[in-house]
């Protein structure tokens, strides 16, 4: 049995829009749309991988968030544990650090992009709140 990869993921919200970036081709489910975040390290807290993936990736410091749903999806090829966090409030202007694509997109557009099959139930949970 292959160990899922904990990965921490953040939805950060601005007024009503929503920050996504686009995953690189070479990058497992690539080409598709995704909310920045990344893999816990050993010995690291969620909420630290949080806040370190977060500054890397764009550039922000995330001022408050809390715990939205945590999602375990079997790819097949790499199981994942998706620790997904609401960031409603931040600092700085996010910037795509690694060359990707990143994009603030209102909350009823968010269907027009194509994401890895697990952010299914983020996205529903999503638009299920306010
Ligand atoms: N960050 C993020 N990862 C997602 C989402 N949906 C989804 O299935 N994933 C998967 C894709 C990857 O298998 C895994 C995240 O790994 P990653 O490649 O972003 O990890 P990382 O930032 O630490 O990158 P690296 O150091 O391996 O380059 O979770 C999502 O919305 N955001
Ligand atoms: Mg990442």
């Amino acid at each position: 049995m292959t160990q899922s990869v904990h990965v921490a993921v953040a939805v950060v919200v601005k007024n009503d829009t929503v920050l996504i970036a686009k995953r690189s081709d070479n990058q497992h489910q690539g080409g598709k749309w995704e909310f920045p975040g990344g893999k816990v390290e050993n010995g690291e807290s969620v909420e630290t991988a949080l806040q370190r993936e977060l500054s890397e990736e764009c550039g922000i410091e995330l001022l408050s968030f809390k715990p939205l749903i945590k999602v375990e999806h079997d790819y097949g090829d790499k199981k994942v544990i998706l620790d997904t966090f609401l960031v409603e409030h931040h600092s700085g202007l996010a910037r795509g650090l690694e060359g990707q694509q990143i994009q603030w997109v209102s909350k009823s557009k968010l269907k027009d992009y194509t994401f890895p099959k697990a952010n299914q139930v983020i996205l529903e949970t999503l638009l299920a709140i306010k």
